[in-house]
């Protein structure tokens, strides 16, 4: 049981560079991992590519052995969610929050969310709310990992704890396998059980 990427390589098309170059990680469940390096390193594909958004090139890509997709004939969500920086970008701008989780599945989100934000459209939260509410509508499908991709980037210092609070807990929780991804090295010191550097040169983890 793990999510993996093993000796991975991507380019986004045939005439460019490959911008992840022989990556392999793991992630095990209940495990925060921290992926670090610098700007355009190609951190943001490889977490695209471990929750199953683009395909390797080279290598293969696995969440608890299988490839990271839903399963839309049976219903099934993607065991691999991905949650990014600007929150209000994945929220659809004409549907209440209420709506927008409901979508997810959810029944009971108050441990999530705060009642007070579910009759409000997304222009009417804020950035730290609004990244809450993304980050419930991912964890409302239960998946078995969660890519976070620079998700408190923007937010204050107290929106950022919160979000992190929340997510934390609920992966503690519920043994769900974090990868976070960041140029912030100290947050990821204090959020991950490890750090992997994805270096600009050598664009390999171990
Ligand atoms: N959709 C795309 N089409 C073509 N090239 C892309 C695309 N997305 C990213 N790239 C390129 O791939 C490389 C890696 O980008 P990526 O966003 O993965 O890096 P990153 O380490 O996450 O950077 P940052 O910390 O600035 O977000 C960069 O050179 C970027 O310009």
């Amino acid at each position: 049981m793990t999510l993996e990427a093993r000796d991975v390589w991507f380019r986004y098309s045939r005439t460019t560079p490959w911008v992840v170059r022989g990556a392999s990680l793991t992630v095990e469940p209940g495990e925060v991992v921290g992926l670090h390096g610098p700007s355009g390193a190609g951190k943001s594909t490889l977490g695209r590519l471990l929750a199953g958004h683009v395909a390797p090139g080279r290598g293969t890509v696995s969440a608890d052995g299988r490839p990271p997709a839903p399963d839309r004939r049976r219903g099934v969500p993607n065991p691999v969610q991905l949650v990014l920086q600007h929150a209000h970008l994945a929220l659809d701008p004409r549907w209440k929050i209420r709506a927008a989780l409901a979508e997810a599945g959810a029944a009971d989100t108050a441990d999530l969310v705060p009642p007070t934000l579910l009759d409000r459209f997304p222009h009417e939260i804020s950035g730290g709310e609004a990244q809450r509410v993304a980050l419930a509508r991912a964890l409302l499908t239960r998946p078995r990992y969660l890519v976070a991709d620079e998700i408190s980037a923007s937010l204050d210092p107290i929106s950022q704890a919160e979000v992190w609070h929340l997510l934390l807990a609920t992966a503690r929780a519920d043994g769900i396998g974090v990868l976070a991804v960041s140029h912030d090295r100290p947050l990821l010191d204090a959020v991950a059980d490890r750090v992997l550097a994805l270096d600009d040169t050598t664009a390999t983890t171990t």
